[in-house]
């Protein structure tokens, strides 16, 4: 299925094992008719590394995800504002990353999901707002690009976002639900003897 996949114009801090997309990449779990839906007739547009931020590993001790990395804004990005699209694999099979986000559920019931997992741009790095800041200063919405394709894109929330600021978003509590059931249910297979 297609994609822009490239080992060229990462960006600095793109890890290893990781591919970098300009466009996303449908899996064959989409079916023709799901594919038409969000894509449309035309081919996906390649979108270049994003020049808004910067992937930056997190120092800060009190920082509830420190030693991963985070996505900060390079310069001042106005309010209200389109940053980057999250690309990723688009499937319609069951997952469970932490890279998966939900696309769209079809009048029949398929939930398309954008899993960045294995593959992605930038937004992969975004962080939740939680336990860092009081509330998100970004957010996540769907749009259509200028070929018809439906993507979810990162924008800035009602106030701009400062040179250097860490770009946080909220995850919903329907992820940190399925998160909090994945932890409870590693700790009680550790403790259940074999
Ligand atoms: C989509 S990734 C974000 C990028 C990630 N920090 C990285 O370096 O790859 C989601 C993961 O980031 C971490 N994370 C993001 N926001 C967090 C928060 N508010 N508190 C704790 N961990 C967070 C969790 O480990 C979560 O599984």
């Amino acid at each position: 299925m297609s994609s822009g996949s490239s080992k060229m114009n990462t960006p600095a801090h793109w890890p290893p094992g990781i591919s970098y997309l300009s466009s996303p990449s449908y899996t064959l779990s989409v079916p023709p008719h799901i594919l038409t839906e969000i894509r449309g007739s035309k081919p996906s547009l390649h979108t270049p590394p994003c020049n808004l931020v910067s992937i930056r590993r997190i120092t800060a001790p009190n920082h509830p995800a420190a030693g991963q990395y985070g996505l900060f804004a390079n310069r001042t990005i106005p309010p209200h504002s389109h940053i980057c699209d999250y690309l990723g694999e688009v499937h319609c099979d069951d997952r469970n990353s932490d890279y998966d986000l939900s696309l769209l559920r079809t009048r029949d019931g398929t939930n398309v999901g954008v899993d960045a997992n294995r593959k992605g741009n930038e937004a992969r790095f975004v962080n939740d707002y939680r336990s860092i800041q009081a509330k998100p200063n970004a957010i996540f919405k769907e749009g259509r690009t200028t070929s018809g394709e439906l993507r979810i894109s990162i924008w800035s929330g009602a106030s701009k976002l400062r040179k250097g600021e860490e770009i946080l978003v909220s995850y919903g509590k329907s992820w940190w639900k399925a998160r909090h059931a994945d932890v409870s249910e590693e700790a009680t297979q550790s403790r259940t003897p074999e």
